[in-house]
């Protein structure tokens, strides 16, 4: 892999890919590194009862933090360079991605029949006081189902997510969430999810329908053509 990082699927001799390898470790370990910093200050900030002239010191703080990441950015049309997408892996995705700021992460792990996932949410997720926003819930089921979708062979994109809130998802506290397909028919995917506390798995706290629909080729090229078939008009691919 170039320093840049613009191309990792080299082939080559294999000390060289070995070395790439290595790299392509280091970056997105230095990825996970900044998430879990950033998560730490999220949560911090959304806890924190520093008085004002602490508050400004720390975004004097944070706004030089940004010089150094800002240097080097993607465009909406370039896929991050440390992502895998053929490969599942996905470093910023805003639910699982170890270098969002935004993921608890949630860690998702194939079972048998179905997927299952843990996450703690902090006060940076809270909607009722305690308890997690309804909508931060349905960001994890929706997911989770993608995940047990295409787990089961069948992707798709959500085309309709239903939730039923049955009790509040409490914060600071170690949950579990598992999904499930239920039914395919043709393109038509729907899978069933829930979450739960890991103290009381069996108690459905929130439990979520989606409706996934498998994209045909065209649709799939329409709507994502720059990032799976790279070609002269991706900028994300490098031509140097
Ligand atoms: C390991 C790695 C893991 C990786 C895991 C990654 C997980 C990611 C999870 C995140 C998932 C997302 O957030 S996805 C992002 C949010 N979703 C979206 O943006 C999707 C937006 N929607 C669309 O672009 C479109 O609806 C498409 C392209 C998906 C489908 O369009 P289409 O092909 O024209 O579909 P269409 O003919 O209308 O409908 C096909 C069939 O579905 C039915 N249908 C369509 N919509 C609905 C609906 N809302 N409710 C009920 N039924 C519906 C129709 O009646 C029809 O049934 P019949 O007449 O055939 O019986």
């Amino acid at each position: 892999m170039t320093d840049s990082g613009r191309s990792y699927h080299t082939i080559g001799d294999p000390a060289e890919v070995e070395a790439e390898t290595e790299s392509l470790r280091d970056r997105r370990a230095a990825i996970t590194e900044l998430g879990d910093a950033l998560r730490t200050l999220v949560e911090q900030a959304a806890a924190t009862e520093a008085p004002a002239d602490e508050l400004r010191r720390a975004a004097a703080l944070v706004r030089e933090a940004t010089i150094p990441v800002g240097k080097q950015q993607r465009e909406r049309g370039q896929m991050p360079t440390a992502d895998d997408l053929l490969g599942g892996v996905r470093m910023y995705n805003p639910v699982c991605g170890s270098g969002s700021a935004l993921a608890p992460p949630l860690l998702i792990e194939l079972g048998a029949g179905g997927v299952t996932g843990s996450c703690t949410l902090g006060l940076a997720y809270e909607g009722p006081p305690m308890y997690a926003h309804g909508g931060v819930s349905a960001l994890l089921l929706d997911q989770i189902l993608g995940y047990a979708t295409s787990a089961s062979g069948h992707p798709g994109m959500t085309v309709r997510l239903d939730t039923e809130y049955r009790a509040p998802v409490p914060l600071q506290t170690e949950l579990r969430l598992s999904a499930e397909v239920v039914n395919v028919d043709g393109r038509k995917v729907t899978a069933r999810a829930t979450i739960a506390t890991a103290a009381e798995p069996d108690r459905e706290l929130v439990v979520a329908t989606g409706l996934f629909i498998a994209l045909r080729a065209d649709q799939a090229i329409r709507l994502f053509g720059t990032v799976l078939h790279p070609d002269a008009s991706n900028p994300a691919v490098a031509h140097d």
